[in-house]
């Protein structure tokens, strides 16, 4: 669980040295929380390697316990789980805490609905903040019912029900913990339940349904995004799982190794899916020199090795619809815009404003606080690049948001004055070695 009250500031100084070497990233956090709850909603045993051991899943696995599931930890990001079968996960004796993870509180949530007893859901400070209307509104028409705090908070209690009715919706925001909340009360509720998204999110829900046996039926919609459905209630057969590197989690390392000076990394195992990959894209548009090479597919996703090159960057203009593949990734693009040369354009960035923290509001006080000129039109952001030459000295808030802290280390390497971070403690949520991995390709952070 979230040990919130233990604070860990970091100073980090321009890195006037390359970095160098191969590495691994730890697995996708996305699959990793599925693996753990469609094993836990599987009949028999199912058996994950690669399995993130960052606190947002440990998180999920606690959860799954507590619901009568078996996750068992064998060795290091190997694990064993006794699933229950579709319907018989069993009431908690406790609250759940989701710590600081959305996708647990939200795709839990579509579990809990098709599940007749109480649950009690609670998160950190971070995650307390977070909207889950957009959960409770199409999960209420399966009977289930949601009381939440005022405007839609956590904590909230979930009166489940065994006969849940299938939902059809059409999403009103690119979310695929939205989706996958639908889908999964969808996999105990008794006919279709079928979600329309307007733009395609992630699939890992979907591709690992099918792995587990649960027929999904995918259509293009003839204005764009896609419509799935499924028919309840399903089996799902316990299965072995790889999970790939996490391409969130490489990111941070690509966009490193872009900027420094003489710097030359691969990365060996990342996940490729190409709902994704749209940083890798934004990368390569900016001039990065990043190969993807092996390219492969394993356990039913797409993954390869990525191997990148210090080289000049050119700011980009990214469109909106570009967003849900790399929703996650713009605070660290961030960086590469503000030392990239030329002004760089990011459209439609509503959803930043709904994670860990206010990552719009975020990411412009990072850069600006560091000599960085960024302008704000409506959803858009503006970053006006400095050709190399941040000037830093500032001190960066990271409100309890791992991909800040871990962009705002990035950017003391880069930055002149170098920079001052609150507080890197949440890192551990989605890349527990990050500070060793950075360090062993040259990064000299001093924890
Ligand atoms: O489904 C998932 O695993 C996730 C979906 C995204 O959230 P939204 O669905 O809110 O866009 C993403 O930001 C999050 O890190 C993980
Ligand atoms: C938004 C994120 O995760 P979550 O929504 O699961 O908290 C993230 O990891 O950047």
């Amino acid at each position: 669980m979230t040990n919130s009250s233990v604070i860990k500031p970091l100073t980090v100084s321009f890195l006037q040295t390359p970095l160098k070497g191969k590495m691994n990233v730890p697995g996708d956090k996305s699959i990793s929380h599925r693996a753990l709850m469609f094993a836990a909603l599987a009949t028999g045993e199912s058996h994950i390697t690669g399995l993130l051991e960052g606190e947002d899943v440990m998180q999920t696995a606690a959860a799954m316990q507590a619901l009568g599931a078996q996750p068992k930890r064998i060795a290091e990001g190997e694990w064993h789980v006794v699933g229950k079968g579709i319907g018989q996960l069993t009431e908690p004796e406790n609250v759940l805490d989701m710590g600081n993870s959305g996708t647990s509180a939200r795709l839990l949530s579509g579990i809990l609905a098709s599940h007749g007893f109480l649950s009690i859901m609670t998160g950190d400070g971070s995650l307390r903040k977070r909207p889950m209307k957009r959960v409770t509104v199409p999960l209420s028409e399966t009977g289930a019912q949601f009381a939440t705090r005022e405007g839609g908070k956590l904590p909230m209690a979930i009166t489940g029900t065994a006969n849940a009715k299938p939902v059809t919706y059409r999403l009103p925001v690119a979310s695929a913990q939205v989706k996958s909340s639908i889908l999964l009360a969808g996999l105990n509720a008794h006919g279709v339940t079928c979600v329309e998204e307007p733009v395609a999110t992630r699939d890992h829900t979907e591709n690992m349904l099918r792995h587990f046996g649960v027929e999904v039926h995918v259509e293009d919609l003839p204005k764009g995004g896609k419509k799935i459905s499924l028919k309840g209630p399903v089996t799902l057969q316990g299965k072995d799982i790889k999970v790939p590197g996490d391409p969130s989690s490489a990111t941070f390392m690509l966009v490193a190794a872009a900027m420094i000076k003489g710097s030359e990394v691969c990365i060996e195992n990342v996940g490729l899916n190409p709902l994704r990959t749209g940083a890798f894209d934004v990368l390569k548009w900016m001039g990065a020199d990043l190969q993807i090479l092996n390219e492969r597919v394993e356990g039913g996703e797409p993954v390869g090795d990525l191997m990148i090159k210090a080289g000049a960057l050119k700011a980009v203009d990214v469109p909106a619809a570009h967003a849900p593949s790399m929703i996650d990734e713009y605070p660290i693009l961030s960086i590469a815009a503000a030392y990239a040369t030329g002004v760089t354009r990011f459209r439609g960035l509503e959803e930043l404003r709904v994670k860990e923290s206010d990552r719009f509001t975020s990411i412009v006080e990072m850069l600006r606080s560091n000599g960085v000129q960024v302008d704000v039109e409506g959803d858009d952001l503006i970053i006006h690049g400095t050709a190399g030459n941040i000037s830093g000295g500032g001190e960066i808030e990271t409100h309890m948001d791992h991909r800040l802290a871990m962009s705002a280390s990035i950017l003391g390497l880069v930055a002149q004055k170098g920079v001052k971070v609150d507080d890197v403690t949440f890192i551990r949520t989605s890349f527990p070695n990050y500070f060793p991995l950075m360090n062993a390709l040259g990064a000299k952070f001093d924890l």
